[in-house]
């Protein structure tokens, strides 16, 4: 059986002539069905470039994606995203704008089996006391929950996760990664969740992979298999020789890559051979008394080391 999801030798540029510029070279990816994987990058490395390819919102300009063995043409229920922005619409409650997708993807559904349904996911994360509320009502912890519940609702086959988090103070973020987690463990939905902190990969996945920056273009390094048991524990977590070592791992590849893309360009600055004029001294408005500008190069000679 093919794997869930297949990116093999996929790149993927903007821009037009001269102006083009890669932003993804190569990448190759197998995701099998119930994997937690977490892609981890700087920002700008291209990681919302990458989920809209698997989400099918963008299309590669060479290698493939495809899910179940097919190439990806386009959206589809089976990939749900949720995004940093929450995007939910402002005059749905909280009941309303997770309905909306239950709604859109199961028409054959009865009344009752739809509202049911949506109560089951509202619970799920926890907001059932805010069922009725509006999102201008709602923290931000508590859209990126309904977020989650109107995604999940839809029985996505795969959960694109685009920096679902990072709007959030820290506290909220823990609280909402472990509660993503938790429902990850029960019910298993393969998972692709963009991050930039190095914790939030490896608490809570199995698989962290880091897209590194390149001159050519960001390309996928090698995975980190995180075999931590769940549920997982932060605070035990965090001070063990285990997630230390895991954690100094990933942030060395992601600041050795860094590193090695940034573009080290020495060269001499030709600064103009007179020195300027010093406004602290009166001046002299005689036109015949004008002392010649004196040269810089009668005085000293000055180098300057750049880096572009
Ligand atoms: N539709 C587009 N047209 C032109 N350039 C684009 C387009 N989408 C993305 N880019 C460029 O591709 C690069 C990567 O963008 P992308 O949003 O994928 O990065 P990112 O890693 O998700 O960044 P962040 O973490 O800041 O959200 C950026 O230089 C961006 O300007």
């Amino acid at each position: 059986m093919p794997p869930i999801l297949e990116i093999s030798g996929a790149s993927k540029g903007f821009g037009r002539g001269h102006e083009r510029a890669t932003v993804l070279r190569d990448l190759d990816l197998t995701v099998e069905e119930g994997d937690f994987v977490s892609i981890i990058g700087y920002s700008g490395t291209g990681k919302s470039t990458l989920i809209n390819l698997v989400a099918g919102l963008l299309k590669p300009d060479s290698g493939s994606v495809k899910m179940d063995g097919a190439d990806i043409r386009g959206p589809g229920p089976e990939r749900g995203i949720v995004f940093q922005n929450y995007s939910l619409l402002p005059w749905l409650t909280v009941t309303g704008n997770v309905r909306l997708a239950i709604d859109q993807i199961f028409p054959q559904m009865t009344e009752k089996e739809r509202a049911e349904r949506a109560a089951e996911y509202i619970d799920m994360v926890k907001l059932s006391h805010a069922a009725g509320k509006l999102p201008r009502e709602l923290s931000g912890g508590m859209r990126q929950r309904v977020s989650v519940a109107r995604t999940l609702a839809a029985n996505p086959r795969i959960l694109l996760l685009d920096e679902p988090l990072s709007a959030l103070d820290a506290l909220t973020r823990a609280t909402l990664q472990d509660e993503i987690a938790d429902i990850w463990q029960k019910n298993r939905t393969t998972v692709i969740w963009i991050t930039n902190d190095p914790d939030e990969a490896l608490l809570v996945a199995d698989r962290v992979i880091p897209l590194l920056p390149g001159r050519e273009g960001a390309t996928l390094g090698r995975e980190i298999t995180v075999d931590l048991a769940r549920p997982r524990d932060r605070k035990q977590l965090l001070g063990t020789p285990e997630f230390k070592d895991l954690k100094l791992r990933l942030v060395d590849t992601l600041l050795g890559a860094k590193k090695d893309s940034t573009p080290h360009v020495t060269r001499k600055l030709a600064a103009p051979d007179i020195l300027p004029e010093d406004l602290g001294k009166p001046r002299n408005f005689s036109f015949f008394n004008k002392p010649a500008p004196r040269r810089r190069s009668q005085l000293q000679r000055e180098e300057l080391q750049v880096e572009a």
